[in-house]
């Protein structure tokens, strides 16, 4: 095991990511943020330096689980204060499990700003993955918007509520187009034809395979909203892991993923040598109002400037959600998966809501919209110190006469900061419900994200939660994830085990829904936090005080 040292110099900068000139945030001069790569059991020691003049920041890295450095999972008033401009923070953790992660910023809409960047974790030298590949490459992917985040944060929580709407573009790797198509002379747009010299900055990052080779294509989405569709022209994909764990393989012509999601598919090179295919990225799950993100597959036995010469892979309708549920039904754990604790101790109802506080739009959950404190839960839970949070827990349910498929009868909810509290090894399940929004016969798709674990998605279903749905819950080879979708008007059921002493956030991933309140924290015998927490982590709020004291 190798402990790799990295200095993150995290700055606004001038790019142009979809051709269009615009303020994004990097780290290092890069956008997006430099590949971390590394292999299992080695320890990162990340050095962040906040170079932003006047925002703190942190940076979440999604998909490690943080066994015993729980203040080193980088969210803002959760698991340690924002780093303040000026300031260093380190972040070492160890990096147990190969897979496809990457790490985003947790404080304001820092990562919809454009600050994100990939984390592979490859297995230590010797083993074998237990499927075969000559190649690999890793995408990206995200949306992009014209407005800047503090614009949109404002609007989101001003009355009337302005809503963000869709992105301008979609990036691969960081690189989209905006003010002309590289498909323009094959597909009905009124935009112009991309020329490129190749070293623009919103160039399409190009995928030179040879032919008759299988490669592995790491596919991972950090995207502030959009819920994604990627395909590969005339290619069969085959799906092989989710969020770092394996699955069952299965082929597919396109895959659907969700913010805060990744997969690795197979790709094998069995088309025709002398042509070029196009990669292809789509909205699903929201009207779309955003032109495809694009890029080529390039057979190395001709020029990569040669255009494919059929369209784009055409993205499915957007509200097909049967096709979506299809796909999403397919993961399955491969063989030799951990499996689930074939009960459970506690079981939460988690009722997804927009609604109103004092007129202005959230998102609640069991009628309570989140609202992160000034103390970092963590710090305030380990360290015993009264009036950080609501001392109340949020409720384990909800009213089981709550009508889902219809607008709330009273859209009037709570602002809270209460969590819910588990013992060390409890067995937790969790029922998210999703329900019809305010205005309208609709429901949206919420991908939900948990820190500190991965879950065991058990089942899901259309419309509401019934006594009894839990007999149909898949406990024999259920997908291990870190992320699942709830589908409009239905549910999903996961389970997972306590075991990781901490203070986690489950949220959905969509950054203006949890800016809204869509989340809850989850805190996990916090007393069990042994080891040395780094105080400067903790030195703000009520905490400030606290620890100057001690130190004195
Ligand atoms: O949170 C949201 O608000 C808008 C809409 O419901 C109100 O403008 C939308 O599409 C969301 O996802």
């Amino acid at each position: 095991a190798v402990r790799h040292r990295i200095r993150f110099n995290v700055e606004y900068m001038y790019r142009e990511p979809d051709c269009h000139e615009h303020v994004v945030m990097g780290i290092n001069g890069q956008f997006p943020g430099p590949t971390i790569t590394a292999e299992a059991g080695d320890t990162l020691e990340i050095l962040l330096t906040n170079k932003l003049s006047t925002e703190g920041t942190v940076i979440h890295w999604h998909g490690i689980r943080q066994y015993g450095t729980p203040w080193a999972d980088g969210t803002a008033a959760i698991s340690q204060c924002a780093i303040a401009p000026g300031e260093t923070f380190n972040y070492t953790f160890t990096v147990d499990r190969p897979g496809t992660y990457f790490y985003h910023g947790h404080f304001g809409m820092q990562r919809a700003a454009g600050l994100y960047g990939s984390l592979i974790v490859n297995l230590p030298k010797g083993k074998k993955e237990p499927f075969h590949y000559d190649g690999e490459f890793n995408l990206l992917l995200s949306d992009w918007w014209h407005k800047s985040t503090h614009s949109q944060e404002v609007g989101l929580s001003s009355m009337p509520f302005r809503w963000i709407n869709e992105p301008q573009s979609l990036l691969i790797n960081g690189r989209g187009q905006y003010n002309c198509s590289l498909a323009a002379s094959l597909i009905k747009t009124s935009l112009p034809q991309c020329k490129f010299r190749g070293n623009e900055q919103c160039a399409p990052q190009i995928l030179h395979v040879d032919p008759n080779k299988t490669y592995r294509i790491r596919i991972a989405s950090t995207t502030s909203l959009a819920s994604l569709n990627l395909a590969i022209g005339d290619h069969k994909l085959v799906v092989v892991e989710a969020d770092g764990n394996y699955v069952k393989p299965f082929i597919v012509d396109d895959i659907d993923i969700y913010s805060g999601e990744s997969y690795s598919v197979l790709l094998t090179t069995n088309q025709d040598p002398k042509k070029n295919y196009w990669i292809s990225v789509g909205v699903r799950g929201r009207p779309p109002n955003t032109p495809q993100g694009l890029t080529i597959l390039n057979y190395k036995t001709i020029s990569a400037s040669v255009f494919p010469t059929s369209p784009p892979p055409i993205t499915p309708q957007w509200d097909d959600y049967n096709r979506s549920k299809a796909f999403t039904y397919k993961i399955l754990a491969l063989k030799g998966t951990e499996q689930p604790p074939q009960h459970y101790d506690r079981r939460l109802f988690l009722l997804n809501t927009q609604n109103l506080v004092d007129g202005y739009t959230k998102w609640a959950i069991n009628n309570v919209s989140l609202a992160l404190p000034t103390t970092p839960y963590l710090g305030s839970i380990r360290f015993n110190v009264n009036g950080a949070f609501d001392p109340k827990s949020p409720p384990d349910n909800f009213s089981m006469d709550y009508d889902i498929l219809k607008p709330p009868l009273n859209p009037n909810a709570k602002i809270g900061s209460g969590v819910y509290m588990f013992q060390f090894n409890q067995v937790v399940d969790v029922i998210l419900q999703n329900a019809n929004v305010m205005k309208g016969k609709n429901s949206e798709i919420h991908p939900w994200h948990l820190h500190g674990h991965d879950f065991w998605i058990l089942g899901y279903g259309d419309g509401k939660f019934k006594q009894g749905d839990d007999s149909k819950f898949n406990l024999k080879n259920p997908p291990l994830r870190n992320t699942a979708v709830i589908f409009p008007h239905g549910w999903t059921a996961l389970r997972f085990k306590a075991d990781n002493p901490g203070v986690w956030a489950f949220h959905c991933h969509i950054e203006p829904h949890l800016h809204m309140g869509m989340g809850v924290i989850f805190a996990e015998a916090v007393q069990n936090v042994t080891s040395t927490i780094p105080r400067d982590a903790f030195a703000c709020g009520i905490l400030k005080k606290f620890l100057n004291k001690e130190h004195n």
